[in-house]
C-alpha cells in the first residue's frame, strides 16, 4: 500500500465517544468561545453578509432572466439554463486555480479585493438591460467568487483560536452558506415587494427585482469592509513559505491532485460528497417539473417544497450535527449520505404532494448533517499548506457534478418519457437517488476497510534476532500521547518479569545531552534554524548513546527510551520540512550503529495529545502554587518544564499533525520494527497492548508474574540514575518522593 498519511491511524477509532466533550465542555460554550473572539466575529459577519447577498442575487436573477425573454416560455427556460451555466462554468474552469491562488497570496487581501470586484460587477448587472451582457457579467462575477470562496474557506482555521472548536466553526460556516438560502429568498421577496410599493421613487419601468440586485452589490461592499478589519494570524509566515517555493502554478495544481490521490480517506470523503451533489442536482433540477407536472400542483407549491428543504437543511445543520458528535464521525457521515439517497428514492415514488413535503424536510436535514460532517472531516484531514487546493478541487468536482446533473436531469427525463414504467421525471429522480445512495455506501465501505487495516496493525507475533546482549525499545508519538506513562508501566511489567530495565529519554538522558535539551526546548530561544535544531538534537543523541544506551545494552539490559531517531525524522524532517533522508543520514552518524530493536508508536490525535499536555500543565501550575505556599521553593527540572510550554509544544496544531503523519509514514515503511498502538484507551489497556505487541522481542512469560511491582530502576552510572529519576518525576507529576525535600509537607 502506498503511504497514506491521512488514514485513520492518526485519529482514534472511537474519536467521538465523547472524548471531544472533554476538551470542549459543551458545544454551547464552544460557540460562545468562538464568537467572543473579535477576529472570528468579524470574519463570521463578513461571510454571513456576502452569503446572504449571494442568495439574494441568485433568487433575483433566476426570476429576472426568464422574464427578460417575455412571454416565450421555452426561451425563458433556455435563458435560465444559460444563466445557471454561466454561474457554474467559471467554477469548473477556474476552481482549482482559485485554490492555488488562495494558497499563494494574502487570503485576507484576496477576500477584500474579490468582494469589491463583485460589488462593482453586480452594480453593472443591476443596470444591464442586455441579456448577453448580463450573462457575461455573471460569468465574471463567478470567477471572483471562485477565488473568494477558496480564500474564505482556507482562512477559516486562522481565525479560530482554539483548534478544538474547528468543528463548531465549520458548522457555523455551513449554516451561513446554506442557512442564508431561505433568508435570501425571503429578503428578495420583501425587497421586491417594497420596491413595488414605492415604485414612485424608482426610474420609470424599473423592474423591482433590480433593487434586490443593488442590495446584493452593496452586501459585497459591506462584507469587504468587515473583512478588512480582520487580523489573519500566521498569514505572513505561510505566505513567506509559499513564496519561497518557486514551483509554478500548474505544478502546484498537480501537487494538489497528487496529494489527494495519496489519501484514500480524502478520496472517499470527496467522492462520496460529489456523488451526493450529483444526485441532489438531479432532484433539484427536476423538483419544479416534478411538483407541477407529475404531481399537478401550482408553481407556488414548488416554492413551498424548496423552502421546506431549506428549513430542513438549517435544522439538520443546527440541530442534528451537535447530537451526532458523540458518534463515529466517518460512519455517521456516510450513513447520512446514504440516507439522502434513500429519502430521495422514496420521494420519487410517493403519489401525493402531502407526503412529499415531510420527506423534503427530512431530505434537507440529512443533507445538512452529511455536508457539515463531510466538510469537518475534510478540514481535519488536510494540512494548512494544501487546504485551499483540496477544497478548490472539492468545489470544482461538486460543481461539475451539479452541472452534469442540471443538464442531464431535464433532458434525459424528457427523452425517456413513455419508455419507462414510471414517468420520465420519476425515473430520473429514482436514478439520482440511487447514485447518491451508491456513493454514500461506497464511501462507507472504503472507510470501513481503512479502519480494519488499522486494527490489523497491532498484532505481530513472529520472533526476531537481537542486535545486542540487551534490548533497545524506543517510544514515539505526538506530545501527550502517553509515552512517559507507558514507559513507566512497561518498566514495571518487565521488571516483574525479571528483566533489568533502564529508562531514559531524548533529547537528554546523559549530562551533556541534558544541557543541549535545555537549549533546544527553551521557549525563550527564538529563531533557531531547523538545521541547527536537528544537529543539536543529533549531538545530544551521540552523547546519550555513548554514555548510557550502549553501555546498558552491552550489559544485557532492556533500555526503554522516550523518543529517539524517529522523532527527529518526524519533527525535524516531516514537520520542520528538512529532507528526511538528510536527517536520517546525520543521525546514522551520530548513533554510530545503535538502532532501536523495536519502536512503540502510541497513536493519538495530536489535538487530544495537546489537550492532555495542557491538562498536565494546569495540574502542575496548581501544584506549584500549592508547593509555594507550602514553602517548597525548589522545583525540579522536569516539573518546571511541565508548567510552561516548550518550544515544540508551542507549535501550532498543524505542526503536530505533520508530526503525527510523519510517524505513521515511518511506521508504514518499517512495519517489522514498529508496534503501533491506539493510545486513546485507558493507560492500563494501552499498556497491555504494548506488552503484547512486544512479544516478538520479549516473549511473554508463561506463568503470570505479579504485576504492578515497585519499579526499581537499575543504574549503569550516575547519569542514568538522574535520567531515570527525572523520568519517574515526569510520571508522577511532581508528587514523586524525589521532588520533595525530607520533612516538607508532601505536595500530593
Ligand atoms: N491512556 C491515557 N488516557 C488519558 N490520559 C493519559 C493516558 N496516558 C497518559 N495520560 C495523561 O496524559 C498526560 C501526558 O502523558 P505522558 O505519559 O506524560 O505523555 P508524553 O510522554 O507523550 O508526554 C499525562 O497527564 C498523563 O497522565
Ligand atoms: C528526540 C527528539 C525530540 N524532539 C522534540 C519532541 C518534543 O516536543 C521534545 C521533547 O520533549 P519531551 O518533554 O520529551 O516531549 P514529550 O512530553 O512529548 O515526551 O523534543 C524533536 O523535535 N526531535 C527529536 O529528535
Amino acid at each position: 500500500m502506498p503511504s497514506d498519511p491521512s488514514s485513520f491511524l492518526d485519529r482514534p477509532p472511537h474519536h467521538d465517544d465523547g472524548s471531544d466533550d472533554v476538551a470542549v465542555p459543551s458545544t454551547g460554550s464552544a460557540y460562545k468561545a468562538l464568537l467572543s473572539n473579535r477576529n472570528y466575529r468579524l470574519w463570521f459577519a463578513s461571510s454571513f453578509i456576502s452569503a446572504l447577498g449571494d442568495w439574494i442575487g441568485f433568487a433575483a436573477l433566476t426570476a429576472l432572466v426568464p422574464a427578460l425573454e417575455g412571454a416565450n416560455a421555452q426561451a425563458g427556460l433556455f435563458a435560465l439554463g444559460t444563466l445557471l451555466l454561466m454561474r457554474l462554468l467559471p467554477n469548473v474552469i477556474f476552481g482549482p486555480l482559485g485554490g492555488v491562488i488562495a494558497d499563494r497570496y494574502d487570503r485576507k487581501r484576496l477576500i477584500v479585493i474579490t468582494d469589491i470586484a463583485r460589488f462593482v460587477l453586480f452594480l453593472a448587472v443591476a443596470f444591464s438591460k442586455d441579456i448577453v451582457a448580463l450573462f457575461a457579467l455573471t460569468f465574471l462575477v463567478e470567477i471572483f467568487s471562485v477565488v473568494f470562496l477558496s480564500a474564505k474557506d482556507a482562512s477559516m482555521p486562522s481565525v479560530v483560536e482554539d483548534k478544538a472548536h474547528l468543528s463548531e466553526a465549520n458548522q457555523l460556516n455551513l449554516l451561513v452558506s446554506y442557512g442564508t438560502l431561505p433568508l435570501g429568498a425571503a429578503s428578495t421577496f420583501i425587497i421586491a415587494a417594497l420596491a413595488t410599493t414605492f415604485d414612485g421613487l424608482l426610474p420609470e419601468g424599473t423592474d423591482p427585482l433590480r433593487v434586490a440586485l443593488v442590495v446584493d452589490a452593496i452586501s459585497y461592499l459591506f462584507s469587504a469592509w468587515l473583512m478588512s478589519r480582520v487580523d489573519l494570524p500566521g498569514e505572513r509566515e505561510r505566505r513567506a513559505e509559499a513564496a519561497e517555493s518557486d514551483t509554478n502554478v500548474l505544478q502546484e495544481l498537480r501537487d494538489g491532485l497528487e496529494f489527494i490521490r495519496g489519501f484514500p480517506l480524502l478520496r472517499a470523503l470527496i467522492s462520496g460528497m460529489v456523488g451526493v451533489f450529483f444526485g441532489a442536482g438531479l432532484i433539484v433540477s427536476l423538483g419544479s417539473p416534478f411538483v407541477q407536472s407529475t404531481l399537478d400542483r401550482p408553481e407556488s407549491d414548488w416554492t413551498l417544497l424548496f423552502t421546506l428543504v431549506g428549513v430542513g437543511l438549517v435544522v439538520g445543520i443546527a440541530g442534528l450535527v451537535p447530537l451526532m458528535r458523540r458518534f463515529d464521525q466517518e460512519k455517521s457521515f456516510t450513513g447520512f449520505l446514504a440516507a439522502v439517497g434513500l429519502i430521495a428514492g422514496v420521494i420519487a415514488v410517493v403519489p401525493t404532494f402531502e407526503l412529499v413535503l415531510p420527506l423534503g424536510f427530512a431530505l434537507g436535514a440529512a443533507a445538512g448533517v452529511a455536508v457539515v460532517q463531510g466538510y469537518t472531516l475534510l478540514h481535519e484531514h488536510t494540512v494548512d499548506e494544501t487546504r485551499a487546493r483540496t477544497f478548490a478541487l472539492f468545489y470544482t468536482l461538486t460543481r461539475v457534478a451539479l452541472l452534469l446533473s442540471f443538464v442531464m436531469g431535464p433532458y434525459v427525463a424528457g427523452s425517456i418519457e413513455g419508455l419507462t414504467p414510471l414517468s420520465g421525471i420519476r425515473t430520473m429522480l429514482l436514478a439520482g437517488s440511487l447514485v447518491a445512495a451508491w456513493f454514500g455506501l461506497r464511501a462507507r465501505v472504503a472507510i470501513g476497510q481503512m479502519k480494519a487495516e488499522d486494527a490489523d496493525r497491532v498484532t505481530i507475533t513472529s520472533t526476531v534476532p537481537r542486535q545486542y546482549a540487551g534490548l533497545f525499545i524506543t517510544f514515539e508519538g505526538v506530545e501527550g500521547a502517553g509515552k512517559s506513562t507507558q514507559i513507566r508501566l512497561l518498566a514495571e511489567q518487565l521488571e516483574a518479569e525479571g528483566h533489568e530495565v533502564v529508562v531514559t529519554r531524548e533529547p537528554g538522558g546523559a549530562p551533556i545531552a541534558e544541557r543541549i535539551r535545555k537549549l533546544v526546548l527553551d521557549p525563550s530561544v527564538e529563531d533557531m534554524g531547523d538545521r541547527t535544531e536537528a544537529l543539536l538534537i543529533a549531538a545530544a543523541r551521540a552523547d546519550h548513546v555513548d554514555k548510557l544506551i550502549r553501555p546498558a545494552l552491552d550489559a544485557g539490559k532492556v533500555v526503554l527510551c522516550d523518543r529517539f531517531v524517529d522523532s527527529s525524522l518526524a519533527y525535524q524532517g516531516h514537520a520542520r520540512g528538512l529532507e528526511v533522508a538528510d536527517v536520517r543520514e546525520v543521525n546514522k552518524w551520530a548513533v554510530d550503529g545503535v538502532n532501536a530493536d523495536a519502536v512503540v508508536l502510541l497513536r493519538l490525535d495530536p489535538r487530544e495529545g495537546l489537550r492532555r499536555v495542557e491538562e498536565r500543565a494546569e495540574r502542575n501550575r496548581a501544584e506549584a502554587r500549592h508547593s509555594l505556599t507550602g514553602k517548597v521553593f525548589e522545583l525540579p527540572g522536569t516539573f518546571t518544564e511541565q508548567v510552561a510550554k516548550d518550544r515544540m509544544e508551542a507549535q501550532g496544531l498543524d505542526f503536530h499533525r505533520k508530526v503525527a503523519r510523519g510517524f505513521l509514514d515511518l511506521a508504514r515503511q518499517d512495519r517489522r520494527r514498529y508496534v503501533v498502538v491506539d493510545a486513546t484507551a485507558d493507560s492500563d489497556v494501552v499498556a497491555r497492548q504494548v506488552r503484547a505487541g512486544l512479544n516478538r522481542w520479549v516473549p511473554l512469560p508463561v506463568d503470570d508474574v505479579a504485576p504492578g511491582r515497585e519499579v526499581d530502576i537499575t543504574d549503569v552510572e550516575a547519569a542514568q540514575v538522574e535520567a531515570a529519576r527525572i523520568e519517574a518525576d515526569d510520571i508522577d507529576m511532581g508528587t514523586a518522593e524525589v521532588s520533595d525535600p525530607p520533612g516538607e509537607e508532601s505536595s500530593a
